[in-house]
C-alpha cells in the first residue's frame, strides 16, 4: 500500500489568518505544509521567506514544512530555511550553478533535499544526484503562479521519475505540483507520484476536511504497485 502525502500549498492560504489556516489543513487531514517561496527573479511573483516559516513554527505547527524554493541563486537561503524549521528543501535545477553542491548544502544544514523539474526540463541530471536525494518534484504548471491548469503530459513524465526512483531502491519521494485536484489525483498517483501538492484545490473550497477526504478516496482507488517511499 503506497504510502500518500497530501501537502497543501499555502500559496492560496489567506495570507492574513496564515497560522490558523495552517492549523486547519492540518486538522483536516493534510500531511505536510507545502511553502512556496518566489523571489520576482527566477519566477515572475514575490511570496514568503524564513520569517514566516519560523513564524509557523512559533505558532506550533509541527507537521512537516516542504519549502519549495523558486528563487535564483538557492545556496544563501538554504541555511536560513533550514534554521526556521524546514524538513524538505528543494529546488530548481536551473537556479543552481552546481547542483550537487547545493544538495549536499541542504543536507548539511540538516534537511531533505530534493530536485524540482518544470515542465520543459528533462531530469537527465537526476541519474548523477540519486544517492544525495530524498524528493523529485515534478511541476506539472509552470512555476509562479496557484490555480493553474495541469499539464497533461506530466503524467509521461511522472512514469519516467518512477521507473528511475525505483531503479535507485532509495525511498525517495515523487511530488507532483500544479493543478492537482480531486477529479485528477487518481491519475496522478497511478502514474507513480506518492504525494500530492494542492493548493486552490484545498484552500479554495469551503470544507477542507471534505476536500481531502474526497482526494483521499480517490486515491484509494489508484491502482498501481506501492513504492518504498517513507
Ligand atoms: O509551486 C507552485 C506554483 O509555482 C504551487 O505550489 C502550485 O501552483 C500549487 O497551486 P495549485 O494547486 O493551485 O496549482
Ligand atoms: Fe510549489
Amino acid at each position: 500500500m503506497t504510502d500518500y502525502k497530501i501537502a497543501p500549498s499555502i500559496l492560496s492560504a489567506d495570507f492574513a489568518r496564515l497560522g490558523e489556516e495552517v492549523d486547519a489543513v492540518l486538522a483536516a487531514g493534510a500531511d505536510m505544509v507545502h511553502f512556496d517561496v518566489m523571489d520576482n527573479h527566477y519566477v515572475p511573483n514575490l511570496t514568503i521567506g524564513p520569517l514566516v516559516c519560523e513564524a509557523l513554527r512559533k505558532h506550533g505547527v509541527t507537521a512537516p514544512i516542504d519549502v519549495h524554493l523558486m528563487v535564483k541563486p538557492v545556496d544563501r537561503i538554504i541555511p536560513d530555511f533550514a534554521e526556521a524549521g524546514a524538513d524538505y528543501i528543494t529546488f530548481h535545477p536551473e537556479a543552481s550553478e552546481h547542483i550537487d553542491r547545493s544538495l549536499q548544502l541542504v543536507r548539511d544544514c540538516g534537511c531533505k533535499a530534493g530536485l524540482v523539474f518544470n515542465p520543459a526540463t528533462p531530469l537527465d541530471v537526476l541519474r548523477y544526484v540519486m544517492d544525495k536525494i530524498d524528493m523529485v518534484l515534478l511541476m506539472s504548471v509552470n512555476p509562479g503562479f496557484g490555480g493553474q491548469k495541469f499539464i497533461p503530459g506530466t503524467l509521461d513524465k511522472l512514469r519516467e521519475a518512477r521507473a528511475l526512483i525505483d531503479a535507485s531502491g532509495r525511498a525517495i519521494r515523487l511530488e507532483v505540483d500544479g493543478g492537482v485536484k480531486t477529479d485528477n489525483i487518481r491519475a496522478v498517483a497511478e502514474a507513480g507520484a506518492d504525494t500530492f501538492v494542492a493548493g486552490s484545490a484545498i484552500f479554495g473550497t469551503d470544507d477542507y476536511q471534505k476536500t481531502i477526504e474526497n482526494m483521499r478516496a480517490e486515491l484509494a482507488r489508484a491502482q498501481r504497485p506501492g513504492t518504498t517511499a517513507s
